[in-house]
């Protein structure tokens, strides 16, 4: 199901205004006076208030919502170190992401640097712009060693969302198919193919969730990550070596419960599908080509539950419900990380969501009759406003119980705001697309 031909994505980008996103100002500058506020001489009282104390930084500019999204293209969606320059057209997305689903800013960082050291070292240097760092598309395992350092050392949240965007999202997912399917998670056969960022970061929560790491197999470009293997690995990666040496993806998928794809298009064949345990469920979420096909492991295995990074068959397991919302939960009460609490709170509330009835702009948004809890819904559609109405608050919340917010709020009146807050963004956004389209 191709919703549109490759001319009409190139001529989206390029048609009207280039790219996709553009930085407004928000205070008038029309008059002599205006101006005089704007810039010299009034700009010098924010700047000495600032300096005399810090913390107002967050009043006297854009700081406190403004987030960096940072990459060097080294893993850009599944088309693999395409670099900087032809990774920008994903981070602008981002950034339309964060501020349709959020309200919140974006620069977007296209780094030419390849090593850690490097990109640390840029990052570090940015941090008093920005009010938190969103990593993406940094390939493993080099994107482990950049997120710890960061996170040790800046007090804003910084979130690397290949990996743990990602985890979240199909956590929530992997929650909702236990109750459909009455398994135990703690009974999983799990087979995940891709042992990068996403691959590890997801077994990492499915383990936090309840996933016993014994029964994950785990497959790289090499094969299998087993005790004996030498070549290849590095410490992350060790974490799961389970299995024989001579075991094949074929062999692994015999009677699997789930299997979480990670890596590259097409690796799943629909024999490998027809084998697995009754009710299987299949996370094919290479983007943007699955491992299999949607239609082709429906064919075979009509009983499965089938999810796919993509927005054109049901289930769409994309870190895009996770990044927007939990950024907003942790800016809003000034968080100094997003920690593990915040994350589990933040797939608990999209699981739970995806079992309340769904409004009808939802079924007029992707055009279908029905959306109720059950094998093709599985979590929320990520058009849904109520992903943000549900995640931040129990994102802030998770970080007020687990003392990183340096900024309390109360949650009822909180997540009232969110809904007038997202509804006056979207018209703005809406006028200012208008005024491109009528030019
Ligand atoms: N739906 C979603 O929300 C998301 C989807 N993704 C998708 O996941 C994929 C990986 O992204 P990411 O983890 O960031 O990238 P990384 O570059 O960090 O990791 C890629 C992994 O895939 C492995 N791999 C490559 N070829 C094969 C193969 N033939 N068989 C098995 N494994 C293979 C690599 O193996 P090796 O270690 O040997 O190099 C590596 O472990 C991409 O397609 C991306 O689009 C990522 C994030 C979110
Ligand atoms: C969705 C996403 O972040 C990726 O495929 O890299
Ligand atoms: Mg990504």
């Amino acid at each position: 199901m191709t919703l549109f031909t490759p001319e009409e994505a190139l001529a989206y980008h390029r048609n009207g205004k280039r790219g996709k996103l553009e930085v407004f100002p928000v205070k008038p500058c029309a008059t002599q006076k205006d101006l005089s506020m704007a810039y010299s001489p009034g700009v010098a009282e924010a700047c000495r208030a600032i300096a005399a104390d810090p913390d107002t930084v967050f009043d006297y500019t854009g700081r406190g919502n403004l987030v960096a999204v940072v990459s060097n293209g080294s893993a850009v969606l599944g088309l693999g170190n395409i670099g900087p320059l032809a990774g920008k057209p994903v981070m602008e997305g981002k950034g339309v992401l964060f501020k349709i689903f959020a309200d919140i800013d974006v620069y977007d960082i296209n780094l030419n640097c390849t090593s850690p050291q490097a990109i640390i070292e840029t990052v570090k240097a940015m941090e008093p712009t920005f009010g938190g760092i969103n990593l993406e598309d940094i390939k493993a395992p080099e994107c482990f060693e950049i997120e710890k350092t960061l996170k040790q050392e800046l007090d804003i949240p910084v979130f690397h969302d290949d990996q743990h965007g990602t985890a979240i999202i199909s956590g929530a997912g992997l929650l909702n198919t236990l109750e459909l399917t009455g398994k135990r998670i703690e009974n999983l056969r799990v087979v995940i193919s891709g042992a990068g960022a996403a691959g590890i970061a997801c077994a990492q929560f499915y383990v936090t969730l309840g996933v016993d790491p014994a029964n994950i197999l785990m497959f790289d470009s090499r094969g299998l990550i087993h005790p004996q293997r030498t070549s290849g690995m590095n410490p992350y990666k060790e974490q799961f070596a389970n299995g024989t040496p001579d075991m094949d993806l074929t062999a692994a998928m015999q009677g699997a419960d789930l299997f979480l794809g990670l890596s590259q298009k097409d690796l799943l064949s629909q024999d490998m599908v027809a084998a697995m345990a009754d009710k299987p469920v299949i996370f094919a979420m290479a983007n943007p080509d699955p491992e299999i096909p949607y239609p082709s492991a429906k064919a075979v295995r009509p009983d499965c539950i089938m999810g796919t990074g993509r927005s054109d068959f049901p289930n769409q397991v994309n870190n895009v419900s996770g990044f927007p919302s939990i950024f907003r939960g942790a800016l809003d009460v000034r968080a100094t990380s997003i920690n593990e609490e915040m994350k589990v709170a933040a797939a608990r509330a999209l699981a739970e969501l995806a079992k309340e009835p769904v409004p009808e702009a939802m079924l007029e948004a992707y055009g279908v009759d029905k959306l109720e809890f059950g094998p093709d819904y599985i979590i929320p559609k990520p058009l849904d406003p109520r992903v943000l109405l549900w995640e931040a608050p129990a994102v802030a919340r998770a970080a007020m119980d687990s003392g990183v917010a340096r900024q309390p709020v109360d949650l009822e009146p909180y997540t009232q705001n969110l809904q007038r807050r997202l509804d006056q963004s979207r018209a703005r956004i809406t006028d200012i697309v208008e005024s491109y389209a009528a030019k």
